[in-house]
């Protein structure tokens, strides 16, 4: 790193103690903009890393609420307002346990770059709470909702900051939230997005984020002269992005072969489609069912508490969350010949696994472009919502294909720029950089 990267790093490090996701985001943003200050020195005098590195504004707050035995929760909720410099906040809630400060930073810096890449004017913003959907019933989760609006509301808006879904927040929360806010402000606006189609939701929404990463798959293996036609496949997760990812794959004609939970994946060598695919869907969208029942009733292998990168496939799109690929699944995975690897979940590969793919000249997409396809959608429900007006689903599909091989291309072209041609990573960061900091220095320093 350069000096005044390195200096940035050690005072994030230092500032943020323990908040080892936000470390590793800020890492590799800050390894791959080092190129960016040896040709100029004006980001460094105009401090904009420095700035960068720091959320405009970090809220935590109480959320109570009553579960179905009528005894009293506590949960803690966050928001962390992370870059408005291009347009209001704009990134998703998780609701999970492992939700703390450190992880709702990390996706809040990756979203400053991610929604920048998608072209559309959205500053980065991420929250979520340490509540555990699983298990809860529908009112449990409604009254979680509920509550968790009730302190939100006051800091978002259509113009301000909008939320949508992430882990743990589909559909169901989303409408929830959405009522609460309504009943409090007695507006109608497009304050999150994600909505169902009945209340200003935008079609292709849900399939958004899968068929996105597909999509910059797609344009990666081209560039290698290649198609997803009889590929075989490994997806991991089996949530919204896994759900889109696995049908798009099954529809460029590839065969998907796994698909993961947290308790262990299956392995399905004839490919996760037709039927079995239509059964995969009611599993995870209806029933709320574990992808254990999937080899049940098909009689697949399953393997439990195991990740999916140990077969032979030609390409991986992990889906599921964090540092679920790490340098031994990575090792494996060169080792059986894989050729592309496409981040569908947030940062789901560790530094040192994503290096290894760099070296093996293996076509890596990380997740700030591969999956921008979700929040690039959502920017198209913004635009509807503003103008009142519903998009066909043939139109909402044009869009998001061209701005996933927008993407694509920008990211390859400053990968080209700056003397690494296919360094997904490096371009990617460097054209999502580039913007906001134009914008940061061009309205003065704040
Ligand atoms: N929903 C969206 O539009 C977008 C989501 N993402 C990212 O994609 C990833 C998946 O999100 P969604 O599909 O929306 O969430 P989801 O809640 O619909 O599904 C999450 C999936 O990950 C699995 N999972 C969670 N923790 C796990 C663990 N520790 N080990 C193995 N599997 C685990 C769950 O079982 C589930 O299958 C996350 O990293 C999220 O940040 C990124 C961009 C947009
Ligand atoms: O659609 C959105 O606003 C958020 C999507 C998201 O959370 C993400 O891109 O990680």
């Amino acid at each position: 790193m350069t000096d005044y990267v390195e200096r940035v790093y050690h005072s994030v490090v230092k500032k943020n103690r323990g908040e080892l996701e936000f470390h590793q985001a800020v890492k590799e943003v800050l390894e791959s903009l080092k190129p960016v200050f040896e040709k100029s020195g004006t980001f460094e005098k105009q401090k904009v890393l420095e700035r960068l590195v720091e959320p405009e504004r970090q809220i935590i707050f109480r959320v109570p609420w009553v579960d179905d035995n009528g005894e009293i929760q506590v949960n803690r909720g966050f928001r962390v307002q992370f870059n408005s410099a291009i347009g209001p906040y704009k990134g998703g809630l998780r609701f999970h346990p492992s939700v703390y400060i450190g992880i709702i930073k990390f996706l809040g810096f990756e979203q400053i770059f991610k929604n920048s890449l998608t072209g559309l004017p959205m500053g980065g913003g991420k929250g979520g709470s340490d509540f555990n959907p699983k298990g809860k019933s529908d009112f449990e989760v409604m009254r979680f909702c509920q509550s968790f609006m009730t302190e939100l509301y006051r800091h978002i808006g259509a113009r301000v900051d909008v939320p949508a879904g992430d882990i743990g927040v589909g559909g169901r929360e989303i409408g929830y939230l959405y009522g609460q806010y309504k009943k409090i402000t007695q507006t109608f606006e497009g304050v999150l997005t994600g909505k169902g189609i009945e209340y200003g939701g935008s079609l292709v929404r849900p399939e958004a984020t899968g068929y996105g990463a597909t999509y910059f798959a797609e344009e990666m293996l081209k560039v290698k002269n290649e198609t997803f036609k009889d590929k075989i496949v490994a997806i991991s997760g089996s949530g919204n992005v896994a759900q889109y990812a696995i049908q798009k794959v099954n529809q460029l004609g590839g065969k998907v072969v796994t698909a993961s939970d947290s308790s262990g994946y299956i392995y399905d060598p004839d490919g996760i489609i037709g039927e079995k695919y239509e059964f995969f869907l009611d599993l995870k969208q209806i029933q709320r069912g574990r992808i254990k029942e999937y080899a049940d009733k098909f009689g697949v292998e399953y393997f439990a508490n195991k990740r999916p990168w140990e077969h032979k496939v030609d390409i991986a799109m992990p889906c599921a969350t964090q540092n679920e690929i790490d340098a031994s699944d990575a090792q494996k995975l060169i080792d059986n010949g894989v050729i592309a690897v496409a981040e569908g979940a947030n940062m789901p590969t560790t530094l040192e696994a994503t290096n290894l793919f760099l070296e093996a000249g293996v076509a890596f997409a990380p997740g700030k472009a591969a999956n921008a396809g979700g929040v690039a959608t959502s920017g198209l429900e913004m635009a509807q919502n503003n103008q009142i007006i519903a998009w066909t689903r043939e139109e909402v599909d044009n869009r998001l294909h061209n701005i996933m091989i927008g993407i694509h291309n920008a990211s390859y072209q400053a990968s080209k720029d700056y003397g690494k041609p296919g360094n997904y990573v490096l371009g990617a960061n460097i054209a999502g950089f580039l913007k906001v900091a134009k914008a940061m220095m061009a309205q003065g320093h704040w």
